[in-house]
């Protein structure tokens, strides 16, 4: 087996930020494309040294004519490498961006409940990372949004989504596969400019490289970084401020105390409230639910908001917001 640095990047990797452990069952999710054939490439060649049990998992969005053939091809090549293959096909064409990858993820999450994986692995890169970043700021979005793509994220109680490929980029899995001669499985809807994802990838991410910074990818890709460890300590921060000026028991959430929220910078006001708001609501809070919530905190007595989602109404009682259901 050729050792690469490649190899030795994702081993490190995997080390210090302790990914998977030896002897665990990893589910790969392979594309066919040149950053999954990459990923399961090099965890094939890691297997000896860390006696995980890999399998393939693939999932035919039925959404293209090419479809049938792309998962046979992705067989094929579980078969050579003698480890188990299995497919998830939708029962009718998956269409848009958003719905393909939520559905994708619940077939991935029943493949690995069925056959007791406990961990999904994805080929996303750095340059996934920085498209997804410019994506979300372009439609505007807080710091979330903007860590974009977390190294690893819980799909069940017991099933973990990995993203070991989050430092290296495209270019370099493109290299990879040319080196080891991986049949790339091309997928025609990547050139299709109609998607904004697309457009970002083949036009402004080019445009930035050639006038702006040739290594534009990994900055982005580390400001996600850096991004994300700051939205992990913001969001503990305001977790144990939201229990401070709770009330305890089963009111909890229900009425929270001026006095101990006024003592907080505006960045951990808007966070306990979202965080609040996430308890109570039926659905996600949105910016304004946050901000008409915030301005209890130094309104007058008996200031209340318009009726949330769902119907709760938050009124000022003296040194305490209360929510109401009418
Ligand atoms: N049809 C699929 N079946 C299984 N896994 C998939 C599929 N599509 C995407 N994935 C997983 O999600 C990751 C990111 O998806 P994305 O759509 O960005 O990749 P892609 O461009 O289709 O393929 P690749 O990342 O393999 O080059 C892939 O690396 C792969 O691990």
């Amino acid at each position: 087996m050729t050792w690469t640095p490649l190899h030795a990047k994702i081993q490190r990797t995997i080390h210090r930020r302790h990914l998977f452990e030896r002897d665990q069952r990893l589910l790969v999710a392979v594309s066919g494309g040149q950053d999954s054939l990459c990923l399961i490439k090099l965890l094939l060649d890691l297997q000896p040294k860390w006696a995980w049990n890999l399998a393939i998992a693939h999932c035919d969005h039925c959404w293209r004519e090419d479809s049938q053939a792309n998962a046979d091809h992705v067989e094929n090549l579980a078969r050579n490498w003698h480890i188990p293959f299995y497919l998830e096909m939708a029962n009718e064409p998956v269409n848009s961006e958003a719905t393909a990858r939520n559905w994708r993820y619940h077939a991935l999450t029943k493949i690995a409940q069925t056959h007791h994986y406990q961990y999904v692995i994805t080929g996303h890169t750095a340059s996934d990372r920085a498209e997804t970043l410019l994506y979300n700021l372009i439609r505007g979005t807080g710091a979330d949004g903007l860590q974009a793509l977390t190294w690893q994220r819980p799909l069940t109680d017991h099933i973990i989504l990995v993203r070991p490929l989050l430092e290296i980029t495209r270019s370099q899995t493109e290299q990879f596969c040319h080196d080891f001669n991986l049949p790339i499985w091309e997928d025609s809807t990547n050139q299709n400019l109609q998607y904004p994802r697309n457009r970002i990838r083949q036009e402004l991410i080019p445009y930035l490289k050639v006038n702006f910074h040739s290594q534009v990818e990994t900055n982005l890709a580390q400001t996600a970084e850096l991004l994300q460890a700051e939205v992990e300590y913001l969001e503990q921060t305001a977790h144990h401020w939201r229990l401070e000026a709770s009330v305890k028991g089963e009111k909890q959430d229900l009425q929270l105390n001026r006095q101990i929220l006024k003592t907080l910078p505006l960045a951990l006001q808007r966070r306990v409230m979202r965080q609040v708001l996430q308890k109570i609501l039926p659905e996600s809070p949105n910016f304004e639910h946050i901000e008409k919530l915030v301005a209890l905190i130094t309104a007058p007595n008996r200031s209340q908001t318009d009726p949330f989602p769902g119907g709760v109404t938050a009124i000022v009682q003296g040194d305490w917001i209360c929510m109401i259901d009418r």
